[in-house]
């Protein structure tokens, strides 16, 4: 069995990572399953630098394959926050609830669904022992709802309406999110990354 780290201690992320990787094979970890792991500073610009961080500081630690995954929303009427913000945009304690609250809060006045256009980004970076860290990105557009709806997913799903489908991201099911979602598209691209070397 091919085993992998995902360097998350979000239990959302590791659930989603898990249906999307166990078919394909992969004993999936977390540090969920490592209580007393490092702690890796996000002390990085972008998406990808914050990924690339948490990825090799896990695989050196462990010496294992590991993903780890940055992530986050980028609203245009906000000029791309909360970004890579997202988990501490309304304090350190990374409340779903109230990350929730304050977006709602900002675009308290913007009453036109297009002027509330955003999209979900998510960086993976893949770190080998003794290898070079290889990265990829994918993205879902959507708007921002005028109040939340669904109770499935995590974080920003609630108020998070996928262009096209018409309702927020927390009213799929699991398996509907991880056809569509930013995780599921950039996912897609590493095992292709994966499977060629
Ligand atoms: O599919 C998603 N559906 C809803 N919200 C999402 C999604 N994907 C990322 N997000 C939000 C959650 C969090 O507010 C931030 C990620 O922050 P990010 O630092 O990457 O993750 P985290 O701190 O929760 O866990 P960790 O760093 O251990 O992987 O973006
Ligand atoms: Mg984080």
């Amino acid at each position: 069995m091919k085993e992998i780290i995902i360097a998350t201690k979000n239990k959302g992320k590791v659930k989603e990572f898990e249906a999307l990787l166990a078919p394909l094979g992969y004993l999936v970890q977390s540090l969920l399953d490592y209580p007393d792991s490092i702690d890796v500073e996000e002390t990085g610009t972008t998406f990808e630098e914050n990924a690339i961080l948490k990825a090799e500081a896990i695989s050196t630690h462990y010496q294992r394959m590991t993903i780890a995954d940055d992530s986050g929303l980028a609203i245009d009427y906000l000029d791309g926050k909360p970004g890579i913000f997202s988990a501490r945009y309304a304090g350190l304690a990374k409340d779903d609830q109230a990350n929730i609250n304050k977006v709602l809060e900002d675009l308290t006045g913007v009453d036109e669904l297009e002027s509330r256009s955003a999209r979900f980004i998510c960086a993976l970076a893949l770190s080998i022992p003794g290898g070079k860290t290889k990265t990829v990105e994918g993205t879902c557009e959507g708007y921002i709802a005028m109040k939340q709806q669904g109770e499935n997913g995590f974080g920003y799903d609630p108020i998070f309406i996928v262009k096209n489908l018409n309702k927020t991201m927390a009213t799929l099911s699991k398996e509907e999110k991880n056809r569509i979602s930013h995780r599921a598209e950039a996912l897609e691209k590493l095992i292709d990354i994966i499977d060629q070397s």
